[in-house]
Parts: structure tokens; C-alpha cells; sequence
């Protein structure tokens, strides 16, 4: 099958590869003339381990070709999946700029029966409006069928996420286009959802939403927890055995951030607003989630004193989570925000994310030298075996805040740090 994907960031030139993979030919379209660029000479323009290697080999191989001419890439291909982007709205609904104009592009180029699938996460009723801007911009009544077949991976584990998905969902009420979508993933082992475009676009966004919901609820029983003098990993781990609640998504933490969780709660609390059906639960999720930075600067303060004026703060790590480059709404950023406001003195590092000069350092013990305290503020396996000892000589003051809580608290406590995590003891 030839398949166009058009928007070429995370989820796109991860489907792409995907495909390529079970042995289709497919064409990388974006309007992003750089991203286009790099791609054709087999370099990411993310950072995201495990793709370069795919996008080398399909592209020596011509399986894999890139394009800014969205009307020849539309002509030419039976399957069009829109991977674009969807961020939030300033009313906090997802933004759908980018996906109309792909439909309306879709509608000015169509030549023949296309499946057109959306796999950017959007709201309840899109493939519907998809469909409507398609037809409206037709010069001939040429059949299409629209499918909503959302995308479930990770950042940083985006390749083996999408080869090995919990389930897959298609949301058609079209007889042919779910046939052609059964044979597109025939060789996957996981179970298929066929349902109502509708029922499909709500699955994404209630995942998601079911995800942030675990973290903020072990973020607020953690701060309980810390009161308490109660260790809230084995709190996790202890309810997180039971296989009804299972372990995953209940690491207390930051806050969580990224391009996904923070708008598409957002979206969803708007939906359901815009029907009366307010989603309150929501809502206390995203508030949980905006005060968790605030209360591990509370516990800052607590360790330095209230003023941070003079105090050096040490952030490691800037992107919203390890194995990305991705800072949209990561939490470090909010927290420097933060300690910038109280003027502290910030100074960061990160092991690909590039900021650059002023506060950023190309190297541990250069962020860490002069600080009052080392903020982990990622969870990159980098900070886990650091030379600690050395670490501490080069500081002002020996504090280790684990926002991460994931280092080794008797071990660093025994060379004379002073270590404070979330619930962590
Ligand atoms: N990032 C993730 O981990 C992830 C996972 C699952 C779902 N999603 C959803 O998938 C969608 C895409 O996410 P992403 O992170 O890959 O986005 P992204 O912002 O990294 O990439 C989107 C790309 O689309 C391109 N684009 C915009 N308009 C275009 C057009 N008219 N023609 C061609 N290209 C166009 C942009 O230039 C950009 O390169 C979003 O809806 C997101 O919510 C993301
Ligand atoms: O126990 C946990 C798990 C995650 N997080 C944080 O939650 C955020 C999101 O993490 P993760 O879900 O791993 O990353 P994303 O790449 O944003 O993936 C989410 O968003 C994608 C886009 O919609 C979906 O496809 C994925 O299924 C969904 O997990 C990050 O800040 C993590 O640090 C925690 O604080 N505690």
C-alpha cells in the first residue's frame, strides 16, 4: 500500500517507520522545510532513541521518501494519516488550525477513493468535521473515508511503543475503510477496538486523562504521605500490586508535563463543560498537578530558608521527562520560573536538551559548583550514578532535592548530603 503521512514530528515519522517496517512505501510530507531537509539525509530533528537507525535504512532502501508538495503526496497515495499537530486553544479546547487545513487540502487534491485517517489526538466529532471539510472543497464528488485511529505512544519509547501497543482502535462506520484498516494491521498481536469514530476520538482522550488522574492522585496522597513520615513509593508499590490498580503512573513526582497530558485534560474538561457535564474530577487533577512544583518549592525553602535571594540553585535536567528532548510544559521549566520569581540563582543542565548561556552548563560539575542545592528535575538515568562525593566538595551547601525521588537516599545521606524527595524516606 502506498501510505502519505502528513506532519512529520513524533507521531508521524514514528507511524511512517512503523509502516515502512511491515513493507510499505511511504511518503513523509510536512510544510517545514528544515524538518523536510533533515529527514531526506537521515537526520531527526527530536531527539527519540531508536529511530535515526529505521530512518536511515528505509531511506537508503527509497521506502521511505519526504516531500513538501502536498498536492502530488495527496494524488499519489492510497492512505493518508494525519499526524499534525493539535495544541491547546487559549479557551484551553484543542487548537484544530493545522487538521482543517489538511482536509481542506485533502479536498482540493483528491483524485480517487482514499481511507484518510486521523491520528493526531482530537476531539470528539472531528472525523466528522474532517469528513464535511473534505467534501466541501471537492470539485468532483470523488468517495472517502475518514477513520479515527488515535496513537497511544510514549516520548522516549516511541518505536517500541508503537510496535507493540496495548490495543489498537478503529473508529469507522465505513465497511471498506475498516477492512482496509484490519489488512494495515494484520501482523499486530494486540486487540483490535473497531467502534464509532466518535466512541474512538473519546478513548484518547479518556486514556490520557486516566493517566494524569493516577499521577495527581499519588502527587496529592504523597504530600499526606510526607506529613506522615510515610515512604510513598511503598505506598505505591503496595497498592500498585493489585492488579486492579496496577503499578504504572503511580510515580509521585513534579507534576506531570509534555505535549499530551497537560492540553489533552484540558481538552476533555473543555468538552464536557461546552455539554453541561462538567468533569470536576478533571479539574482537581489539573490543580493537583499545577501545585505539585509549588510544594517542592515549599520543601526548598524549608531546607534554605525562605529567602532564596542568594541562594544557587543546581536544576537537573530541563525536558519533561528522560529519554527526550521535548520541554513543552515540562515541570523543570515551570520550577525555574518559579525560583527565577523568588531570585535564586538558577543553573541548569540537561543531557540533550540545548538552552544554552546564561543559566545552562555543559557539564554536571560545572552546574553543580557554588550551589546551595542539586534539584533533580529529570528522571534521565544520567543522575542516578553520579560521582556524589566529588559533587558535594564542589558545592556551597550539601542539599540533594530529588523531585524524581529516584537516587539512592541512605547512599548519598552516608556522604554527608542532606537529601529531601517527595514522600521519599
Ligand atoms: N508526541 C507524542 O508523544 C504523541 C503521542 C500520541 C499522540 N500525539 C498526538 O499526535 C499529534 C502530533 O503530535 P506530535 O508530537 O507528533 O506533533 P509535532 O508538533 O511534533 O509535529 C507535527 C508536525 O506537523 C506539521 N504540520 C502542520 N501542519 C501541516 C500541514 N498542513 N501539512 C504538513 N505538515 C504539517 C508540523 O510542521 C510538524 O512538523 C498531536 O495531536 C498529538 O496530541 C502525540
Ligand atoms: O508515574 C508517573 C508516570 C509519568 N509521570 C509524568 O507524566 C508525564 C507524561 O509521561 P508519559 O506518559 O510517559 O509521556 P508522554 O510521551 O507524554 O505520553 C503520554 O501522552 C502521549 C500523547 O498523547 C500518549 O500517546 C501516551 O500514551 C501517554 O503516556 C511526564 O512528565 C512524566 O514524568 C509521572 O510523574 N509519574
Amino acid at each position: 500500500m502506498n501510505i502519505l503521512i502528513i506532519g512529520t514530528g513524533y507521531v508521524g515519522t514514528t507511524t511512517g517507520l512503523i509502516f515502512c517496517e511491515m513493507g510499505h512505501k511511504v511518503t513523509g510530507l510536512d510544510l517545514d522545510d528544515q524538518k523536510i531537509q533533515a529527514l531526506k539525509t537521515g537526520k531527526l530533528h527530536f531527539f527519540e532513541p531508536g529511530l535515526e537507525e529505521l530512518l536511515t535504512k528505509h531511506i537508503q532502501t527509497h521506502q521511505l521518501t519526504f516531500t513538501k508538495d502536498t498536492e502530488t503526496a495527496i494524488k499519489e497515495n492510497d492512505q493518508i494519516f494525519i499526524c499534525v499537530g493539535t495544541p491547546q486553544g487559549s479557551d484551553g479546547s484543542a487548537d484544530l488550525t493545522f487538521v482543517k487545513n489538511v482536509a481542506k487540502s485533502i479536498g482540493q487534491h483528491i483524485n480517487k477513493y482514499k481511507v484518510i485517517v486521523t491520528k493526531s489526538t482530537v476531539p470528539v466529532g472531528t472525523a466528522e468535521l474532517v469528513t464535511n471539510v473534505i467534501q466541501e472543497n471537492q470539485t468532483a464528488p470523488i468517495p472517502f473515508d475518514v477513520v479515527s485511529n488515535p496513537e497511544f505512544l510514549r516520548e522516549g519509547s516511541a518505536l517500541q511503543d508503537a510496535l507493540n501497543p496495548d490495543r489498537i482502535v478503529i473508529g469507522t462506520t465505513s465497511e471498506t475503510a475498516r477492512t482496509i484498516m484490519r489488512e494495515l494491521y494484520k501482523d499486530f498481536h494486540c486487540p483490535i477496538v473497531e467502534t464509532h469514530p466518535k466512541a474512538s476520538e473519546m478513548i484518547k482522550y479518556a486514556a490520557n486523562s486516566f493517566l494524569a488522574l493516577k499521577i495527581s492522585y499519588i502527587n496529592e496522597l504523597a504530600r499526606v504521605c510526607d506529613n506522615l513520615a510515610i515512604n510513598v513509593k511503598d505506598v505505591s508499590n503496595g497498592i500498585g500490586l493489585d492488579h486492579r490498580i496496577n503499578p504504572h503512573f503511580l510515580k509521585a513526582g513534579m507534576g506531570y508535563g509534555g505535549s499530551c497530558f497537560p492540553k489533552d485534560v484540558n481538552a476533555l474538561i473543555q468538552t464536557a463543560k461546552e455539554l453541561g457535564n462538567p468533569l470536576s474530577i478533571l479539574e482537581a487533577v489539573v490543580q493537583v498537578n499545577a501545585e505539585q512544583p509549588v510544594y517542592f518549592i515549599e520543601k526548598i525553602k524549608q531546607a534554605l530558608g525562605n529567602d532564596l535571594k542568594n541562594k544557587t540553585i543546581a536544576v537537573l535536567g530541563l525536558s519533561f521527562k528522560a529519554n527526550t528532548d521535548d520541554i513543552r510544559e515540562s515541570p523543570s521549566l515551570v520550577l525555574i520560573d518559579k525560583l527565577l520569581e523568588e531570585q535564586a540563582t538558577i543553573k541548569t543542565h540537561d543531557p540533550v536538551v540545548k538552552m544554552g548561556a546564561p543559566h545552562q552548563f555543559p557539564t554536571i560539575e560545572e552546574t553543580a559548583a557554588g550551589a546551595d542545592a542539586l534539584v533533580i528535575c529529570t528522571d534521565w538515568d544520567d543522575y542516578k550514578n553520579l560521582d556524589w562525593a566529588g559533587l558535594k566538595s564542589l558545592m556551597n551547601q550539601p542539599y540533594i532535592m530529588d523531585g524524581r525521588n529516584m537516587l539512592d537516599k541512605e547512599k548519598v545521606e552516608r556522604l554527608g548530603f542532606r537529601y529531601l524527595g517527595i514522600a521519599n524516606y
